[in-house]
């Protein structure tokens, strides 16, 4: 199986996945596509390598610093110094720049047409080039970028060729503006709604939290142009780079379904923890059941109640095989009807059941430590599973058939390595309740 993914931080906002995975189904590619908050863009650029993925995109804040770690990119990539679709091949990272194309097939769709005509860009990050890149292609009569820092606006303006506006003149800029762009976290209103005008088309970038901007210029009568566009024509040709394939009819298919449903799961009520041995579920589960004051439980402990006796015990005496069918009973009497958090025991997503189980009824957060680390920090005594006279090989074994699994039933990958218990607590629990969230 192919495995793709999605880095950022935060990360489990982004709809990338469903619309990735719908595309996958409907082709019969044998292809997963996941979320992941790594360390940093460096440690990004290790995870690829290391689980490895075929490929993935970038989201805020990498696209720039993962840049630095390509062995080739495309030409949109080297001038705008940002990437979001990097494809893993022959052991080399190969780059390009697709939002370009989500900004102006997005307005091209709903008929906007860019020649002589004005358009305002908020912002100067990666998006915001992006943005003024393909329009520029795409002969746009003239582009002003608005940025709260002057000169970060007069550096980007200066390299592309467009023109840099201080953010004080936002209203005269927006007067005879046709088209403005929001390339700004949508919770804040830079943009006095009397400055919009009726007709004006309004894009915003970001389509995962309540955009103060779209609902001003709703009530003003600007024709609004929803992120989620510019997520599904950038996903195109990164579709294509990384798959050699066009997915254009099933993405746009999914598109409608995007916006009729915006995955209920990632909001359930119950949280569970999957991943390898030792990467610190049963540690970061207590440490984030504390946070939350909910219900705390590792099927792990439910097990050993119910055998009467420890898992080393139970395989050294039973077997696995007997391990399992406790642990399947285990996961049959779970209860949803509280909320709780569950750490999972390292094998126990294997099954399919179990697997559904936690699909069904929890936010799924998949906990990954480097090899390595995890050897080094775990006492293999109580593992038997690990009671191997080879326990590296044996460990890099079961991961590599494991991955798969994981990704599968996991809402998001998340990072446990250099970073206590209780910081890694509160980072989940800012991805699973977002302050400014929708
Ligand atoms: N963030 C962390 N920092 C330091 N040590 C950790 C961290 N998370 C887990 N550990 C340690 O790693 C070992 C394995 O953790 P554990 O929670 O038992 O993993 P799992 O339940 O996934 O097998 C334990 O010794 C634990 O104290
Ligand atoms: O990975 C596995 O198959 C196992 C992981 C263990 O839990 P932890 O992941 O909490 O160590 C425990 O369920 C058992 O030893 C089997
Ligand atoms: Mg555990």
């Amino acid at each position: 199986m192919k495995l793709f993914a999605v880095f950022g931080n935060p990360i489990l906002h982004s709809r990338s996945p469903q619309l990735w995975n719908a595309a996958f189904n409907a082709r019969g590619i044998d292809a997963h596509y996941f979320r992941i908050n790594p360390l940093d863009a460096e440690h990004a650029a290790r995870l690829i390598r290391e689980i490895p993925l075929d490929g993935c995109n970038v989201t805020t804040p990498y696209k720039d610093e993962l840049f630095a770690s390509l062995d080739e990119c495309d030409d949109s990539v080297a001038q705008l110094h940002a990437v979001n679709t990097i494809k893993y091949e022959n052991r080399r990272l190969r780059g390009w720049n697709t939002d370009m194309y989500g900004v102006v097939n997005s307005l091209r769709e709903d008929g906007i047409q860019f020649h002589g005509k004005k358009i305002v860009i908020l912002g100067a990050g990666g998006a915001a080039r992006a943005a003024v890149y393909g329009l520029l292609k795409a002969n746009a009569g003239e582009i002003v970028l608005l940025n709260r820092t002057y000169e970060k606006a007069v550096a980007v303006a200066e390299q592309l060729g467009c023109r840099a506006a201080y953010a004080s003149r936002s209203k005269t800029e927006l007067q005879d503006a046709d088209v403005l762009i929001s390339c700004i976290p949508a919770n804040k209103r830079i943009i006095k709604p009397e400055w919009l005008h009726p007709g004006l088309a309004v894009l915003d970038a970001n389509y995962a939290s309540h955009s103060l901007l779209l609902e001003d210029a709703n009530a003003v009568g600007c024709h609004i142009i929803s992120g989620l566009n510019w997520l599904v024509h950038q996903a195109v040709p990164a579709f294509e780079h990384l798959l050699g394939v066009a997915p254009e009819q099933d993405m746009k298919m999914t598109m409608q379904q995007l916006f009729a449903n915006p995955s209920s799961r990632l909001h359930a009520k119950s949280i569970s923890f999957i991943g390898f041995m030792g990467t610190g579920k049963t540690t970061v589960g207590k440490a984030f059941a504390e946070l939350t004051g909910k219900e705390f439980i590792d099927t792990d402990a439910l097990i050993e109640q119910r055998a009467g006796m420890t898992i080393p015990d139970i395989f050294q005496q039973h077997g696995e095989a007997h391990f399992r069918s406790i642990e399947r009973t285990v996961f049959d009497a779970l209860d949803f009807s509280t909320e709780k958090i569950i750490s999972c025991g390292g094998g126990a997503v294997v099954n399919e059941e179990n697997r559904r189980c936690l699909t069904a009824n929890t936010t799924v957060i998949w906990l990954w430590t480097e090899l390595h680390a995890l050897l080094n920090r775990m006492d293999t005594t109580n593992r038997p599973l690990f009671h191997v006279d080879d326990v590296e090989a044996k460990a890099r074994e079961l991961l590599t058939r494991r991955i798969p699994i994981y990704a599968q039933a996991a809402d998001m990958m998340i990072v446990n390595e250099k970073i206590s218990a209780a910081s890694l607590a509160k980072k989940i629990y800012g991805e699973i309740y977002p302050t400014s969230g929708d």
